[in-house]
């Protein structure tokens, strides 16, 4: 059974390298000294203007001009600040807490599945305040509270909807699988409902700044309490370390990370020297879902997501690797569908209408949030 899955799996990198690497690079080069420098940024741009093109044809000039833009962010309020009056000042702002304002819009009667309903105990606990579509105000930095944390985190506010589609309920059991710098975990945290998360992350000087961060905005007793653990383990064996055991997990993958690679040079996956770990990436994804869900007790969720627009590193992930548990280990997971998710949360981001499974929200000039990909899984046995 192993034999076509890893045809797939190769088909796959055989795509993304077709997919990541310029036409007109292909050929092969006679002299290295007459490599053209471009910049790894350039590089980025060059290769998305190539795959997302065809991916998604007359959309792709809006996503890319917006792309390009400056990015809008959401003020995520620290619940461990104990300063009431956060809300109030992001409210003088003219911000607004799309949370609590999309909840109270949800009607439960209208929807028939209950099930991936985001008005549980938990969600109302987060509150993110944004400013309203077309309005490009920047949030001044956060402040310390009087218990010593900082007031507020500030976030691309797409980066909340995984947290949001995983859907906790108190008490939950949670692992972080992919968790530096922390601001998912942060956002985990402030559910409120975790009865003890796993935050892990391969890279320690990541886990480092996740610690820090942690630091920053929770005090210590609180961290305790939650009995958070941060280790730097490589995910993918995650599932041989601690098999059936989470309610909940949430895999925010490695991904070609697509905003920061054309706005930054350093530690850009474009650069010529990191070409096989790029080709790589969609492989590593799959090891990590894969991961992901053996370690998530049978009946529990699983929220798969990257910060890329690319089908190879979303959609193509999540089903090859359903395909694998399927196969490999006679574990059958099923997606869930988010549609009433988007309808809630679409007077706030631009979302892509036709994603196969999970959900896509596309940058866009007047809410430019993104991309981020999300894609909510159950495990059924
Ligand atoms: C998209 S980032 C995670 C962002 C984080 N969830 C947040 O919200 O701040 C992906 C992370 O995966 C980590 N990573 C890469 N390979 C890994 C592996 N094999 N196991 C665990 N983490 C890994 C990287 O170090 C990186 O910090």
């Amino acid at each position: 059974m192993a034999a076509p899955i890893l045809k797939g799996v190769r088909e796959l990198m055989r795509l993304v390298d077709l997919a990541l690497v310029p036409r007109r690079h292909r050929h092969k080069k006679k002299w290295a000294a007459t490599e053209p420098k471009f910049p790894a940024s350039q590089l980025a741009l060059q290769n998305f203007d190539m795959t997302y093109s065809v991916q998604f044809g007359d959309l792709w000039p809006s996503i890319r001009v917006s792309l390009l833009s400056e990015q809008k962010y959401g003020a995520l309020v620290n619940n461990f600040a104990a300063s009431d009056h956060v809300s109030a000042k992001l409210e003088q702002l003219n911000a607004k807490d799309f949370v609590n304002e999309a909840i109270s819009h949800w009607d439960p009667e209208a929807e028939s599945d209950h099930s991936v309903a985001p008005s549980t105990a938990c969600s109302p606990n987060l509150r993110c305040f944004t400013f309203a579509r077309g309005d490009v105000s920047r949030f001044p930095p956060a402040r310390l509270g009087s218990l010593g944390v900082l007031d507020y985190y500030l976030m691309d506010a797409a980066s909340l909807l995984p947290v949001l589609a995983l859907g906790l309920h108190p008490g939950d059991t949670v692992l972080d699988l992919c968790a530096a710098p922390g601001g998912k975990t942060l956002a985990l945290l402030q559910t409120l409902c975790c009865r003890n998360l796993a935050a892990n992350d391969l890279s320690t000087s990541r886990t480092g700044r996740l610690r820090k961060v942690l630091q920053s905005y929770v005090p210590q007793g609180i961290r305790e309490r939650n009995q958070i653990r941060v280790t730097s383990w490589d995910g993918r064996k995650w599932g041989e370390l601690e098999g059936d055991t989470y309610d909940r997990v949430l895999v925010d993958v490695p991904c070609t990370t697509d905003r920061h690679s054309l706005h930054e040079e350093e530690n850009n996956i474009f650069q010529r020297s990191r070409k096989k770990e790029r080709q790589m990436l969609p492989m590593l994804q799959l090891q990590l879902l894969a991961a992901g869900l053996l370690a998530t007790k049978p009946g529990g969720h699983v929220v798969y997501s990257t910060c890329s627009l690319s089908h190879l590193q979303n959609e193509y992930v999540v089903q090859g690797t359903i395909e694998l548990l399927a196969n490999q280990y006679s574990i059958k997971v099923q997606v869930e569908d988010l549609s009433h998710f988007r309808k809630l949360f679409m007077d706030t981001f631009c979302f892509f209408q036709s994603c196969q499974v999970g959900e896509l929200v596309l940058p866009n000039l007047i809410a430019n949030f993104g991309p981020m990909y999300f894609c909510k899984m159950r495990r059924l046995t």
